[in-house]
């Protein structure tokens, strides 16, 4: 299994380190991802501006990239197959093709986002583009992309690094998102309940006079004596 994950990364060209050549030059994501004890991995950040992100989406970018100067905010880095790796649930041969699936679209054609975490205040922001494969209606965002990253934001708000699940997301969509454009998704985590961890989010445009959505959500934290399944 472990062959095949390093095989599936090589190909990738996420592998470097010992055996994988040179290492691409450090980033504001902290420290390299190290999954093994013989290898490094380097996974691909794809939480950086590339040639779709419109103006909007880097001024908001460079807006948030000034505030975690002093280190109240920090900018998340985000994978495509980080997910897969130690998982039990889906067979080795499987592994190989399985990406979390918000990055798994080509530049500008799906979900474009970075997402800013500050740890004191308990807030996650997700500055998102919605590219043309998101589309419902003509011409706008489909609401189960607009809740999927309502979702990811809330849950980063709840924990970051834990094992959580959704529970429970409420949306109230106010206003259709044209498609293309940058909105801005403020999540808070307001309170924890033992294993409960309760999360308000809102969506609004750049300028933050349009409410596109609001939602409440409820993650929980995985009990490791129960089985997921
Ligand atoms: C794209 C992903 C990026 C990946 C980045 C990688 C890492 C980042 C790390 C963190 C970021 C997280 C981002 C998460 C976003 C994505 C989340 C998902 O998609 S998860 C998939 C969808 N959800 C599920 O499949 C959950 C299915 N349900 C369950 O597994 C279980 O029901 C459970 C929620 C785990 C609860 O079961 P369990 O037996 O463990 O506990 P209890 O039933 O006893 O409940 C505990 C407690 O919670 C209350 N509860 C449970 N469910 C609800 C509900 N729906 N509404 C209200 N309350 C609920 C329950 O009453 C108990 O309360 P109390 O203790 O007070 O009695």
């Amino acid at each position: 299994m472990l062959r095949s994950c390093l095989a599936r990364l090589r190909t990738l060209g996420a592998l470097r380190g010992p055996r994988g050549g040179a290492r691409p030059p450090a980033t504001d994501t902290g420290p390299a991802l190290r999954l093994f004890s013989s290898e490094e991995v380097i996974l691909k950040d794809y939480s950086v501006p590339n040639p779709s992100w419109s103006k909007d989406l880097r001024l908001l970018y460079d807006q948030y990239m000034k505030k975690c100067e002093d280190g109240s905010w920090k900018r998340l880095p985000s994978y495509r197959d980080v997910a897969h790796l130690d998982s039990k649930l889906i067979k080795e041969e499987q592994m190989p093709q399985a990406r979390i699936f918000i990055r798994s679209y080509e530049d500008g054609l799906g979900f474009e986002f970075v997402m800013f975490h500050n740890d004191v205040e308990k807030k996650t922001v997700c500055l998102f583009q919605g590219g043309p494969y998101l589309q419902g209606l003509s011409g706008w965002l489909h609401g189960g992309a607009m809740a999927t990253m309502i979702d990811i934001t809330s849950g980063m708000a709840a924990s970051i690094g834990e094992r959580i699940v959704t529970a429970n997301l409420n949306i109230d969509f106010k206003r259709p998102v044209p498609l293309y454009s940058v909105v801005v998704i403020n999540s808070q985590l307001y309170k924890a309940e033992g294993r409960k961890l309760f999360v308000s989010c809102d969506v609004r445009s750049v300028d933050g006079k349009t409410l596109y959505a609001e939602a409440t959500s409820l993650f929980v934290k995985l009990d490791p004596e129960k089985s997921s399944t």
